[in-house]
This record gives structure tokens, sequence and C-alpha cells, in this order.
């Protein structure tokens, strides 16, 4: 577990850092305020961090509540150093928004106990945070954390204009798996392919369980002729190998409905999720095991 310590005392520092590095944590030592800012606000920030209210640009209460801003982006246990325990002091540090204080000098006991506290809670959340965003069979993103994701995607586009593509992969005849081999070989089905369309992606893209037997993928930066080339990929991914269940191998295969955004259209994210159902529902009609692109993204993958 990474941990930051930016204490304005070089001797205490190098004494919390010894402690921490003792227990087994990754120690980040830093005493320039700003440089604290930018790690803890940037895209990996330390679990937990132990910060010294007075160090010169800290400004301790800016940044607790910048840290609380991000939300679900992954929170920094901060336990703040103080000169003293002042209950007007504590009270300003806690009201800032810390997780715990510490009165200096450190005593390493002390410290020991509640940064064993705070990475407890670290880990408890962490879990919690991938319950909340997590589909327990497959371990693919949830219905409501896809749709943030997307979200996000589109709203970053309209900044950068880089692209959105999104693709709806839907089992083919799954109830019939389900009716001839079992749940339980329809569940390791779902899990196996959920897995495949992981492995075909770019390390940027996501892919969700958006409902029962339908998988959502989003692919950030991403055109028509792109989209469907992954679209096939996953295709192909799904029905190249019968998937192994307690029941034996089954072949599977899935329906593929793309629909992208373009630069210069208007689209809301619920309407590109409406193309792709519609792309979806014609590769079902039209025989299953099939890419379609949503109609009104033909024009742009022929240019
Ligand atoms: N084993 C298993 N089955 C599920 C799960 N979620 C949904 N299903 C099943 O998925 C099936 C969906 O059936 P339909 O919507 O009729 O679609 P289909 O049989 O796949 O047919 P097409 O989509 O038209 O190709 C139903 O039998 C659901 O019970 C799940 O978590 N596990």
């Amino acid at each position: 577990m990474k941990i930051l310590i930016a204490d304005k005392d070089p001797v205490s520092q190098r004494k919390l850092k010894d402690a921490l590095e003792g227990w087994g944590f990754q120690v980040l030592a830093e005493t320039d305020g700003q440089r604290v800012h930018e790690l803890l606000l940037g895209t990996d920030p330390p679990t937990l961090a132990v910060l010294d209210w007075t160090l010169p640009e800290l400004r301790g209460a800016e940044l607790c509540r910048k840290l609380s801003a991000r939300g679900s982006q992954g929170h920094t246990y901060v336990i703040m150093l103080t000169e003293n325990d002042e209950p007007a002091l504590v009270a300003a540090v806690m009201k800032a928004g810390a997780d715990d204080f510490l009165c200096k000098p450190v005593r390493i006991d002390e410290l020991e106990l509640r940064g064993r506290a705070g990475k407890r809670i670290c880990e408890l959340e962490q879990r919690l945070r991938l319950r909340a965003t997590h589909d327990a069979l497959t371990g693919i993103y949830n219905r409501g954390a896809i749709i943030e994701i997307l979200q996000i995607t589109v709203s970053r586009h309209k900044r950068d204009h880089a692209g959105v593509a999104i693709i709806f992969a839907d089992l083919d005849h799954f109830s019939r798996i389900n009716e001839e081999h079992g749940q339980l070989a329809g569940d390791a089905v779902l899990r196996e392919v959920s897995q495949r369309i992981g492995y075909v992606l770019r390390e940027y893209d996501s892919v969700g369980r958006y409902g029962g037997e339908e998988l959502l993928v989003v692919l950030p930066t991403c055109d028509a002729r792109n989209a469907l080339e992954v679209a096939e990929r996953i295709r192909l991914s799904v029905c190249a190998q019968p998937i192994l269940t307690p029941a034996g191998p089954v072949s599977a295969s899935v329906s593929l409905g793309v629909s992208v955004l373009f630069d210069e259209t208007v689209l809301r994210y619920s309407e590109l999720i409406q193309l792709a159902d519609q792309a979806l529902h014609e590769a079902k009609n039209s025989g299953r095991n099939q890419v379609v692109l949503a109609r009104s993204a033909h024009a742009s993958a022929r240019a």
C-alpha cells in the first residue's frame, strides 16, 4: 500500500518514513506542499497520506475539500499532523475533511495504531467500491458503473472531439443454453464471454453488464471503422472455441450492435444506447452471430 508523508521537519520526516517502511508501506516522502497537491490529485494517488498541517503551500483545508470532491474516483485517507491538540485546531482540521490527526512530535507507537486503522478502512472502502461497481457473476462493471463511464466518455468527447463508440453484445439463444445445459452452465458461458471480450479490448476500453445476457462496451477515441473491427474481434473470440462449463463444452455466439458519436453530432449518451440497441435487434433479426452498425453511423464508416 502506497503512503505519502509530508512533514516540514526533516528529522521527523525521516523517523516517520523509516517506521512506515518497516511496517511494509511503500513510502513517498515530500516536503513541497504544491507537489503534495499534485500527487494526491493525480491519476494514481497514494492510499494514505500523513500531512503536516503547517507545511508551506499545503493549504490543508483546500486540499481536503478537493480530495472529498473526487468522490468515487478514489479516496486518500488523510492523517493530519498538528502542532498541538487544542480543541479549536483539531476541530478545524477534522472539519476540513481530514480522516484523523496526530499531534507532533509524533509517537511512533501511536502512528502505527492510527496507520493500521486507516489501512483497514481503506481496504474496506476498496472492497465496497468494487462491490458497488462490479457485477458479482462476471466480475466486469455493473450497469450503473458502465453507464457512468459512458457519460464521462461522452462529456470528454464534447471537449476533445476524439470520438466515442459503443457496442451492445447479446448472447444468442441464451435461454436455450440454460434449458439444454442448465443455469450453472449458462453462468459459466456468461463469465467466459465477459472475459473473452475483455481480452480483445484496449486498456482504456471498458465492458459492463448492461442487463441479463447483454453486455455494453465503451470505446473512447474510436471511429466507426475501428469500432466495427473491435466488434468483429469480439464476435470471433466468442464463437471460435466452445466454452468449458460444468455441463461440458458449450458453443456460443453473440450478436452485436455498434453506434458511434461523431464530432458534428449532438447525440446524448442515451441516444447512442438507443441506436446501438436498434442495430443489435437488426443483427438478431438478420440471423444472429453478426455485427450491425447503427444506421446513422453508416456514412462515417464509408468515409
Ligand atoms: N444462466 C444465466 N442466465 C441468465 C442470466 N441472466 C439472464 N439469463 C437468461 O438469459 C435468457 C435471455 O433470454 P431471451 O431474452 O429470450 O434471449 P435469448 O434466448 O438469448 O434469445 P436471443 O437474444 O433472441 O438470441 C433468459 O433465459 C434468462 O433467464 C444469468 O445471470 N445467468
